[in-house]
């Protein structure tokens, strides 16, 4: 089922004609990403396009993944950014059956890792460590404890089984899955980190968490065509809006959802439009709103603090449960308001409300509404926000593919521990 995007409120905020000009560059800039292929400056960064060719080795997946679920009590996922956050977002929000799933690789505070290792003793315990590449230090040190930890408790043959390695060919995590006898699966050259949901990065996870892997490849495929139909359609229509947005005092975009198992989905974007955005001194800067939590604190900024907002309301049509409030006359607590009232429609009407209220506040707010949550609707919501990011960021002139300021941290950290360069 169709994503919609309702720009409506927003527009009044932008210039008429700015917006205008930026839906013709969308456009074309949506044009020459994905008509160009191997002539394409960006053909290198772009294996992300068709969802169909990043899903690759989908089969040894399923094979392995069901491996999984009858063996193993935990699996442990090793990864960090776009090596974790797309799977993670999809279980924690979605209905998972097998394995418990553990998240390791994406910290060194060594109280996390301590209470991981305590959460496996006693377990069967199935890895899949993922980098795309190999040097990125929370993966890899948390590697080198769970391989130790492992290898007291399992058989080298035992071992071979249980750990699955996730890289690029040619890297060093793929020589080592050779040397040890580990399933190696393939992080596709052409996609990075923060692109490339559809690629075995995320899928295996999802396959042991009983996901519908064909599903989710074929939500992202409908949205892939659905944009290849209309020009870029509501993607680029996104990005134009941002741009036009961003040149005047915007300077924030926040994501806001009224669904708390949005969080990590909410994270996964952040992610996406963070490191391909800020560059150069440009892009707007993406931040996060849990509601209704977030609408008790971060709400009286959003309504009265500097106007260099604009926000974005990931709306759910489908909360996926009904619940009724229960009249209770008796009790006298002053919500017989509320009697029969189903949560869906009391949360979409706090939703509605904050909408006109942020509105009339001024800040301009775009509404994106997803029938359901399942792996269809994340497909299409993956596919919509990757490709939607890379044309924002080219219109912002920025290179929404790569992450020189991550890399600055990383060689300070590398220096101050003493990390030999190669
Ligand atoms: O998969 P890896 O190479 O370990 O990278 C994991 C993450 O860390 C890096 O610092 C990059 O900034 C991210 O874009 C990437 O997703």
């Amino acid at each position: 089922m169709k994503l919609y995007l309702n720009t409506d409120l927003a527009q009044r905020y932008a210039d008429a004609g700015l917006l205008e000009q930026e839906r013709l560059r969308a456009k074309d800039i949506y044009r020459e990403l994905t008509a160009a292929g191997e002539a394409s400056p960006d053909w290198g960064v772009t294996g992300w396009l068709h969802c169909e060719e990043a899903a690759m080795q989908r089969a040894q997946i399923a094979e392995k993944a069901k491996e999984i679920r009858e063996n193993a009590d935990v699996f442990v996922l090793v990864g960090v950014g776009g090596s974790n956050q797309a799977a993670r977002a999809m279980i924690e929000a979605l209905d998972t059956t097998g394995p418990q799933i553990l998240y390791a690789g994406n910290t060194l505070s060594a109280w996390e890792l301590a209470r991981t290792l305590q959460k496996l003793e006693g377990k069967s315990v199935y890895i899949n460590v993922i980098a795309k590449n190999f040097e990125t230090l929370e993966p890899g040190s948390h590697f080198r404890v769970l391989r130790r930890w492992m290898s007291e408790r399992y058989t080298p043959e035992e071992m071979a089984r249980r750990v699955v390695l996730t890289g690029t060919y040619g890297s060093r995590l793929e020589e080592i899955a050779k040397e040890n006898g580990y399933l190696f699966l393939s992080f596709p050259e052409r996609i990075g980190g923060r692109y490339s949901a559809f690629s075995p990065v995320s899928l295996l996870a999802l396959a042991v968490a009983g996901l519908d892997v064909e599903a989710f490849v074929a939500g992202g495929s409908a949205m892939e065509a659905e944009l290849a139909a209309e020009q870029g359609g509501i993607a680029a229509e996104y990005a134009a809006l941002r741009s036009a947005l961003g040149q005047k005092d915007y300077a924030i975009e926040m994501l806001a959802a009224f669904e708390p198992r949005l969080f990590w989905a909410q994270s996964w974007w952040k992610q996406l439009f963070g490191e391909s955005e800020g560059k150069d001194h440009k892009g707007l800067f993406p931040a996060t709103m849990t509601n209704s939590e977030d609408l008790h604190s971060m709400g009286q900024y959003m309504q009265e603090g500097r106007r260099i907002l604009i926000e974005t309301f990931l709306m759910v049509d489908d909360p996926g449960a009904e619940l009724r409030v229960q009249p209770d006359k008796a009790f006298g607590d002053r919500f017989d308001y509320l009697d029969g009232m189903d949560f869906a429609n009391i949360n979409r009407a706090a939703e509605k409300a904050t909408i006109q209220a942020h509105d009339a506040g001024g800040v301009p707010c775009i509404q994106l509404r997803l029938p359901r949550l399942d792996e269809e609707t994340y497909g299409r919501m993956y596919y919509f926000f990757m490709m939607a990011c890379a044309v924002s960021g080219k219109l912002l002139g920025v290179d929404p593919f790569d992450q020189n300021g991550v890399e600055e941290y990383k060689r300070s950290m590398f220096s101050a521990l003493g990390k030999p360069k190669n």
